[in-house]
C-alpha cells in the first residue's frame, strides 16, 4: 500500500469514527414541541390519514414521506470492486449512498442491508416493503443474481425498482462515450468497443451502448474467463449468452488489438500496457472498477498521449461513476410518481448530461476541480457538485415518464419544476428565478465594465446566453477573445458587444459631459478626459450616464470605496435619497434583509431612517412585504444603553415621516427574528418577524452578513446598491460568475 493510500485509508477510518458514527440521522420534518403538536402527529390525530390512505391507498404520497424515500438495499455480494463481503461489511457504502440521494437531490434514502445470498428471500423482503418506499435502489447485488432480483421486483412492484450498478452505471458510461465521441469525431456504429466485466454493470453498459447504436458483431465482452465468444461453455450464464460474439479472440488482449473503446467494470489493474498500446488511434478507456481502475490516468497517458480516460474515481478527471446518476433520475422519477424507470428515461438521463458537459462551468464547479474546466478530452461529463444537475436531470427523466406514460402524476408547469427543483439546494434559487425571468421580460443592456477580468467576460457571456439581454463588455477585443478561447467558448466573441474607449465614437461626447458635471469641483477638461479614456469604471458609467446602455455591473477589479468615489463623480443620487447598501440573506425559507453593508459607516438618526426607507424599498423590489426592525443589542430601552439612541431617534423620524411600511425598535436580533421572543413585546407594531435589519452601523451590518454567509445554509446577495440615479451594482473583489451574474440581474431589474 502507498502511503498516500494508506494516508486516505487513515482519515476515512477517522471520518466515519467521528461521533455520531456513521453518515446518517433521522430528523423530524414537523414541530413536536408541544402536547398539540404530539396529539396532531401521534394519537388521537394521526388516525385521520390513517383512514384517508386506508381509503386511497394514492394519498399516501400526500400525507405520509412515502413519496420522497427511497431504500438503498443490498446483500453485500459486490461491494464495489471489493468483491463478497457480506452484508454488513457493505454498511458504510449504502450509508454512503443514502448521503449522497440527499446531498444532490433532497431525496431521503434508508440503506437496508439483507443478511442473504438467496435471490428468493430478497425478492420476498423488498416486496413485503413496498409500503414504505416512493422507489428502491438495488446496490452493489452481484450478478446473474441481481438480473433475477431486479426483474422480479419490476414486475411485482409498482414504484421504480432501479439497480444502480447496472443501469445508474450504465448511463453515466453513456453519457461520457457520447462526448468521447463527439471529441474525436466517430460513430457509435463504426467502434470496435471491448468491455472487461460481464456482471452486473458491464451487461447493462453493453446493452445501452447497442440500444444506442453500437455494432453488436464490433462488440466483445470478456470476464475472468476471457472473451465471450459463441460457444463458449464455461462460466456462462443467459445474460452473458445474449452478448456473445463470433471471434477467434479468446483473451483481453487478443480482443483489444485495434479496438476504440475499452470499458471496464471489472477489477484493478486488468488493463496492461501492451493491450493499451494496442489500441486503434484516439482511443477512449472508461477504467471504472472502483475503488482502483483496471489502469490508472497516469498509466494509460504514458503509453497513449491520445488517450481520452475516465475513471470511477473523484481525485481524476472525468469521474464515470453511478452518483451523477442515481440521485437525480429518482428525483425525476419521484416527482412524477412514476410507475417504472424505463429505457426512454434512462436514454433522456444519458442525453441531458452529455450535453451539459458542453457548456461553460459556473465557478461553483471550477472551485471543487481547482481549476477551470472546459470541454474536451479532460472534461467529457460534469462532475455530482455541478449545480445544474439538479435542474436539468430530473427534468428530462420526468418528461421522459411523462410521454412514455409511466407518470402516474404528471407535471404541468415544467419550467416551475426546474425551479422548485433548484431551490430544493439553492435557497437564493425562487428569488433570483424570480428576479430572472423579470429580467429576461426587460431585455435590458448591461455594461460590464471590467472586461480584463476572465470571470466578467464569463458573466456576460452567461447573461446574454440567458436570453436576459444585451452584454457590453468595456475591454479589448483580443483579450476578451481570448478569455472566450480559454473558458472553451472560442466563437462566442459575437454574442459579445466589445467597447473600449480607444476606438469609440463617443469618447468626446462622454468627456464632455463629463466635464460639465465637475468643472466646477475641481476638474480640469483634461482630468476628465483622462478618466474617461484610461478608466473602464469611469467610461463604462459614462455610457451609462449617456444612455448608451440601462445598467452596469462594476467592482470586482477595485476596492468598494474606491469604485462608489467614481460613482458618484458620474452620478448624483436619486432625488431625496441616499446611497445604502443592502445584503440580501438567504436561509432556508427565509429571506431577510440588511443594511447598511456598505455605506454609512455610523449613521445618526436621519440617517438610519434614510436607509429603513431605502431598504424597505428594495425589499418590496424583491418581492417582501417589509416589517423593519431597528437593531441594537437592547429591546426598546433595556439595558439603558446611549449606543441606542440613534435607533430610538430613527424611529421617531420615520414616524415623523409618515412611512408606508412597518417598523419598530430599537430592539435585539432574536426579538427581531423570533415571534417567541417578539411575544414578550406586545405592545411592539410589527406584525410579525422582521425582515429589513437595520443596523446600528456598518460594522455590525457588515460582520454579521460575513459571518452569516460563512456559515452552512446561508447565501448572501449584495451588497444591493441602490439610491444612485442610475441602476449600478457593485460586485466584491471576489465574486464569482454566478455572482457577478446575479448583480448584473439585479442591476438589470433596478432592484437597487
Ligand atoms: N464507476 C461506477 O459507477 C461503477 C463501477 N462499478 C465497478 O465495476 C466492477 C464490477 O461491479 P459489478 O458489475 O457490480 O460486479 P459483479 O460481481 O456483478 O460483476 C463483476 C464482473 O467482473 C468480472 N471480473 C472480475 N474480475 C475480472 C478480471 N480481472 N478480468 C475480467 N473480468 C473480471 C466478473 O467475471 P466473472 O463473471 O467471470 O466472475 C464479472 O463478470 C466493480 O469494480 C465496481 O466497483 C460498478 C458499478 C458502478
Ligand atoms: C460506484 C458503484 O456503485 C460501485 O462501484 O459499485
Ligand atoms: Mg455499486
Amino acid at each position: 500500500m502507498t502511503d498516500r493510500s494508506q494516508q486516505l485509508d487513515e482519515e476515512a477510518l477517522a471520518y466515519h469514527f467521528k461521533a455520531p458514527a456513521g453518515k446518517l440521522q433521522i430528523t423530524a420534518t414537523k414541530p413536536m414541541a408541544t402536547q398539540r403538536d404530539l396529539s396532531l402527529a401521534y394519537s388521537p390525530g394521526v388516525a385521520a390519514p390513517v383512514r384517508a390512505i386506508a381509503a386511497d391507498p394514492e394519498t399516501a404520497f400526500d400525507f405520509t414521506a412515502r413519496g420522497n424515500m427511497v431504500a438503498v438495499i443490498t446483500n453485500g455480494t459486490a461491494i464495489l470492486g471489493l468483491g463478497n463481503l457480506g452484508a454488513l461489511a457493505s454498511k458504510p457504502v449504502m450509508e454512503g449512498k443514502a448521503v449522497l440521494f440527499k446531498r444532490f437531490a433532497d431525496v431521503n434514502a434508508i440503506d437496508i442491508e439483507l443478511d442473504t445470498e438467496d435471490p428468493e428471500e430478497i425478492i420476498n423482503a423488498v416486496k413485503l416493503m413496498g409500503p414504505s418506499f416512493g422507489g428502491i435502489n438495488l446496490e452493489d447485488i452481484k450478478a446473474p443474481d441481481c438480473f433475477i432480483i431486479e426483474q422480479r421486483l419490476r414486475e411485482i412492484m409498482d414504484i421504480p425498482v432501479f439497480h444502480d450498478d447496472q443501469h445508474g452505471t450504465a448511463i453515466i458510461c453513456l453519457a461520457g462515450l457520447i462526448n468521447a465521441l463527439h471529441l474525436t469525431g466517430r460513430k457509435i456504429e463504426d467502434c470496435r468497443i471491448v468491455l472487461n466485466g460481464a456482471g452486473a454493470a458491464g451487461i447493462a453498459c453493453v446493452e445501452l451502448v447497442k440500444s444506442l447504436g453500437a455494432d453488436p458483431s464490433k462488440c466483445i465482452a470478456c470476464d475472468t474467463k476471457g472473451v465471450i465468444y459463441q460457444g463458449r461453455e464455461a462460466g456462462m450464464n443467459q445474460w452473458k449468452s445474449a452478448h456473445a460474439v463470433k471471434t477467434d479472440a479468446r483473451n483481453l488482449a487478443d480482443a483489444m488489438k485495434g479496438a476504440d473503446i475499452f470499458l471496464g467494470v471489472s477489477a484493478k489493474g486488468a488493463l496492461t500496457d501492451e493491450m493499451v498500446r494496442s489500441m486503434a488511434k484516439n482511443p477512449i478507456i472508461f477504467a471504472m472498477a472502483n475503488p482502483d481502475p483496471e489502469i490508472t490516468p497516469e498509466e494509460a497517458a504514458a503509453i497513449r498521449p491520445d488517450v481520452i480516460m475516465a475513471t470511477g474515481r473523484s481525485d481524476y478527471p472525468n469521474q464515470v461513476n453511478n452518483v451523477l446518476g442515481f440521485p437525480f433520475i429518482f428525483r425525476g422519477a419521484l416527482d412524477v410518481n412514476a410507475r417504472t424507470i424505463n429505457e426512454e428515461m434512462k436514454i433522456a438521463a444519458a442525453e441531458a448530461l452529455a450535453m451539459l458537459a458542453r457548456e461553460d462551468v459556473p465557478d461553483e464547479v471550477a472551485a471543487a476541480y481547482g481549476a477551470h474546466p472546459v470541454y474536451g478530452p479532460d472534461y467529457i461529463i460534469p462532475a455530482p457538485f455541478d449545480p445544474r444537475l439538479i435542474h436539468v436531470i430530473p427534468t428530462a427523466v420526468a418528461k421522459a415518464a411523462m410521454e412514455t406514460g409511466v407518470a402516474r402524476r404528471p407535471i404541468i408547469d415544467m419550467e416551475a419544476y426546474a425551479h422548485s427543483l433548484t431551490a430544493r439546494l439553492d435557497p437564493t434559487a425562487n428569488m433570483l428565478q424570480a428576479l430572472t425571468t423579470r429580467a429576461r421580460n426587460m431585455q435590458k443592456s448591461v455594461v460590464f465594465a471590467e472586461g480584463q477580468d476572465e470571470r466578467v467576460v464569463r458573466a456576460a457571456l452567461a447573461y446574454t446566453r440567458g436570453g436576459l439581454g444585451q452584454a457590453i463588455v468595456v475591454g479589448r477585443v483580443e483579450e476578451v477573445e481570448r478569455m472566450l478561447k480559454e473558458a472553451g467558448q472560442p466563437d462566442a466573441l459575437s454574442e459579445l458587444t466589445v467597447v473600449n474607449a480607444e476606438t469609440s465614437p463617443h469618447l468626446k461626447e462622454y468627456v464632455a459631459a463629463l466635464y460639465e458635471k465637475l468643472q466646477r469641483r475641481g476638474f480640469l477638461e483634461r482630468d476628465c478626459y483622462r478618466r474617461v479614456a484610461r478608466d473602464r469604471h469611469i467610461f463604462a458609467a459614462c455610457m451609462l450616464a449617456e444612455g448608451h446602455a440601462d445598467a452596469m455591473v462594476t467592482g470586482v477589479s477595485r476596492k468598494s470605496a474606491v469604485v462608489l468615489t467614481d460613482l458618484g463623480r458620474v452620478f448624483d443620487t436619486r432625488q431625496g435619497r441616499k446611497v445604502v447598501g443592502v445584503s440580501a440573506v438567504l436561509a432556508r425559507g427565509r429571506t431577510v434583509l440588511v443594511a447598511d453593508t456598505m455605506v454609512h459607516e455610523m449613521p445618526n438618526g436621519s440617517e438610519l431612517a434614510d436607509i429603513a426607507e431605502q431598504s424597505a424599498r428594495v425589499a418590496r423590489r424583491l418581492g417582501l412585504e417589509p416589517r423593519v426592525a431597528l437593531l441594537s443589542y437592547s429591546t426598546f430601552g433595556y439595558p439603558i444603553s446611549e449606543r441606542s439612541s440613534n435607533l430610538r431617534d430613527a424611529v421617531r423620524i420615520l414616524e415623523e415621516r409618515g412611512v408606508d411600511f412597518e417598523f419598530d425598535g430599537e430592539m435585539a436580533a432574536d426579538v427581531a427574528l423570533d415571534p417567541v421572543a417578539m411575544a414578550a413585546y406586545p405592545f411592539c407594531r410589527l406584525s410579525g418577524p422582521a425582515n429589513v435589519l437595520v443596523m446600528p452601523a456598518r460594522h455590525s451590518a457588515s460582520i454579521s452578513t460575513k459571518m452569516l454567509q460563512q456559515l452552512e445554509g446561508t447565501t448572501v446577495v449584495g451588497p444591493i446598491l441602490t439610491g444612485l440615479e442610475r441602476p449600478v451594482q457593485v460586485c466584491s473583489m471576489s465574486a464569482t460568475v454566478s455572482e457577478i451574474l446575479n448583480m448584473a440581474v439585479i442591476a438589470a431589474t433596478g432592484v437597487g
